[in-house]
């Protein structure tokens, strides 16, 4: 009989139609699905209600198929602070990843920012073996490549992530120009801080395939990422968004479409606070900013207080998240804008990126 494993009595080559089976199985599940429901229906014709069956059976194909719904091309588009940190991620855990900014120099900026990260993480994983560590570097910046156009980027992706500046009209308009350029399949997501994935899904027509991806500052040491899924979002689009946060490494956490998902909507109402505390002077440590910065760390266990957080995330976008929220909700008293942080940031003092903020960087 051999390796064939050839049914003497019917004469079907078992092992062959095994081995097609399990091919479908995991690479092209829905055309068992199809076959199945065919033939099943045709059994439920001649034996009675199979329908509960036929449909639970392809439920549960389908759902192999959508965990076989792989991202490996990436196109992230802003390569600021956000986007070259997903960048480094992405490529570190072997996707190919296309970055893409306004100008070139934004771009070399970005990509010698990613290595100088990797050397910081390399230093430790690869403590004892500096030669494999360097290795992992090239490996890694082997796997960036980078673009001004974001259309032709998008067109070879299976996602397509924005970490531009927080600005709807902005992300609408990228988002409306690509979805007119982009594969069927490509996934669009958004990095935003605040503003509703739902809107700006609207400026395209695969809001179906549209979802949020919130990282956190800095993101090769950040572990959390907010998974958004809209109400048009579909469950195949959630699912690969969710098990591509695991791919990088992360902890994804679901969060339903609303201002700041989880995170913000509690840390960006705590910062406010504390620079309208400061603004007030009325505090015990009077108001200075460096004796909050110092209480909330040594007295609330942060890593960083919140003036040096501001800094760190940037006042321009601190400053956009509260500008939104306020315009959307004016009674809502943690949404009242602070005249210090819009004269910081009228200046040009965005913090950490720019040089200045709350406080100065050589
Ligand atoms: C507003 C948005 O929508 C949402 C947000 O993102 S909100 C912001 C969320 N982020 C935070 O709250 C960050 C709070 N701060 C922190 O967790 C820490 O201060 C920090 C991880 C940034 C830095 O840690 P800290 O101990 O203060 O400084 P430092 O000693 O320089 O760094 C600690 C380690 O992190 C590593 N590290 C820090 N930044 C890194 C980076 N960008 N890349 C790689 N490694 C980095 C350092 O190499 C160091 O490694 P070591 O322990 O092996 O020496
Ligand atoms: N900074 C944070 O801590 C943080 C954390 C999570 C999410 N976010 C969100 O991520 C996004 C980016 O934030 P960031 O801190 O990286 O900002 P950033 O200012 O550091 O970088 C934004 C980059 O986008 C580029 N850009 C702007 N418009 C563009 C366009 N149309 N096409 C291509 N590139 C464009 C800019 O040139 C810049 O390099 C924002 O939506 C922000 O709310 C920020």
């Amino acid at each position: 009989m051999g390796r064939s494993g050839m049914n003497a009595t019917a004469g079907v080559p078992i092992f062959e139609v095994g081995l097609l089976f399990l091919f479908f199985y995991f690479y092209a599940p829905e055309i068992i699905c199809l076959s199945l429901t065919g033939v099943l229906q045709v059994a439920n014709r001649q034996m009675g209600s199979m329908a509960f069956f036929t449909h639970h059976f392809c439920r549960g194909l389908s759902s192999s198929a959508v965990r076989s719904a792989v991202i490996k091309h990436v196109t992230i588009i802003g390569g600021g602070q956000m986007g070259a940190g997903i960048a480094q991620v992405a490529a570190a855990t072997g996707h190919s990843v296309t970055l893409v900014d306004t100008c070139e120099d934004i771009l070399k900026k970005a990509v010698k920012g990613i290595e100088g990260s990797l050397k910081r993480v390399v230093k430790k994983k690869y403590a004892d073996k500096p030669e494999a560590g360097e290795e992992f570097i090239q490996k890694v910046l082997q796997n960036v490549s980078t673009s001004t156009d974001a259309g032709s980027a998008a067109q070879g992706s299976d996602l397509v992530l924005e970490a531009i500046v927080e600005n709807l009209k902005i992300k609408q308009d990228l988002f409306g120009h690509l979805d007119k350029l982009a594969p069927a399949h490509t996934i669009f997501a958004s990095n935003t801080s605040s503003l509703p994935i739902s809107d700006i899904a609207s400026s395209t027509d695969r809001q179906d395939r549209f979802g949020g991806l919130h990282f956190f500052n800095p993101v090769p040491m950040m572990k959390l990422v907010e998974v958004i899924g809209t109400s048009a979002t579909s469950q195949e689009t959630f699912d690969a968004l969710f098990n591509f946060s695991k791919e990088l490494g992360k902890t994804p956490v679901s969060c339903k479409d609303t201002p700041g998902f989880i995170v913000n909507r509690l840390l960006v109402p705590y910062i406010m606070e504390a620079i309208r505390l400061h603004e007030r002077g009325e505090c015990f440590c009077h108001g200075s900013k460096e004796d909050i910065d110092i209480a909330m760390k040594l007295g609330a266990g942060y890593p960083m207080g919140p003036f040096e957080l501001s800094d760190y995330v940037g006042l321009d976008t601190m400053k956009f998240i509260m500008d939104g929220w306020s315009a959307k909700d004016p009674d809502n008293l943690l949404f009242t804008p602070s005249e210090l942080l819009n004269k910081l940031v009228a200046e040009g003092k965005y913090g950490k990126k720019t040089g200045e903020g709350f406080y100065k960087y050589k």
